[in-house]
């Protein structure tokens, strides 16, 4: 039994899930998925308690962030991190904010202040941990709206740092990292068939992941000039090199991070470089 997360995580776990082989589909309104793997059954749960479901064993295994298994307290295995997020693929930080007029410097500055957040028991940890004694109340959410009128500082998740800016927010510290985790079942984890399915799920995912940001390229080029444009382009190292039936070219292919693609494409055809194509990945396994 697989725990899907409902809500910001939703849509991007879907479409990971169909890149690495399993389709996914659901009908509105409802929170039973139909699996096209006879093998697997789900649920879609709310990212936030995801980690509760595992720990008590409804879930074999499950999707959600690391904050939320560190805000529970759960006792699972976090099986492999899975960094994406509703908007990029990059790590989120929670992170304690106040206004940018604010005269808090550090979290020694909000003893006997009130403080808003989703995740209290990290918020009541942290200030513990720091020695200072505050007032933190839990926040359904829209959290940045709360200061200064109702809190004097907020802890709130950043991913793209747009929240904080468009309501003129500073942070102060940082409490935690996290991405998007597999997360298991410990007593699932220790039945083999269940941890070797498991293990394929995050085999796959995994994969997926990693072929988001890159892609193949291939390309024919005089063999005389190889030298050259692997030492201009480190990220063209280890390529496949194979000969052509016109003796002076060879074809090479090699599989790059996208990013760099605008870069190399001018280089290679300054180096008469010709037929160079660039192609989309489903899975790089390395
Ligand atoms: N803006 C964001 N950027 C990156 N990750 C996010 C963002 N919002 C939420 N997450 C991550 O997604 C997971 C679930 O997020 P969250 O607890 O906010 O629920 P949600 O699905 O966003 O629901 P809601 O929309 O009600 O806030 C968390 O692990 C969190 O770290
Ligand atoms: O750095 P950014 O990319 O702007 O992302 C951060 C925002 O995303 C989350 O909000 P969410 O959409 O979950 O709404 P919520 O505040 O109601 O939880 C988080 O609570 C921040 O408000
Ligand atoms: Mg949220």
């Amino acid at each position: 039994m697989l725990g899907l997360p409902k809500g910001s995580l939703e849509e991007a776990t879907l479409k990971l899930f169909a890149k690495a082989g399993f389709k996914i589909t659901k009908s509105s309104r409802s929170y039973r998925p139909g699996f096209d793997d006879p093998e697997l059954d789900g649920r879609f749960i709310r990212a936030q308690e995801m980690s509760r479901y595992v720990e008590h064993g409804f879930f074999d295994c499950g999707l959600t962030g690391h904050d939320w298994v560190v805000e529970n307290g759960s006792d699972v295995v976090e099986v492999c991190d899975l960094i994406y997020s509703r908007a990029s693929n990059v790590k989120s930080k929670w992170v304690l904010v106040v206004p940018e007029a604010s005269s808090v410097q550090t979290v020694k500055d909000l003893e006997g202040k009130r403080i808003a957040t989703e995740v209290v028991s990290l918020t009541r940890k942290y200030l513990e941990s720091n020695g200072v004694t505050a007032d933190v109340e839990f926040s359904w959410g829209a959290t940045e709206v709360k200061v200064p009128d109702m809190v004097d500082a907020i802890v709130d998740l950043t991913e793209t740092g747009n929240s904080l800016r468009a309501n003129k927010l500073r942070i102060v510290d940082v409490l935690l990292e996290t991405n998007t985790k597999l997360i298991a079942n410990k007593q699932a984890w220790e039945d083999p068939a269940k941890r070797a399915k498991i293990e394929t799920i995050a085999l796959l995912l995994t994969a997926a992941l990693t072929a988001e940001a890159k892609v193949g390229m291939k390309l024919n080029i005089h063999k005389d000039k190889v030298a050259e444009v692997l030492k201009e382009l480190p990220a063209l190292r280890n390529p496949t090199i194979s000969p052509l039936t016109n003796g002076d070219f060879v074809a090479l292919e090699v599989i790059v991070d996208e990013k760099v693609v605008r870069e190399m494409i001018p280089t290679l055809k300054a180096h008469g470089a010709e037929g160079i194509i660039e192609y989309p990945l489903n899975k790089v396994v390395p």
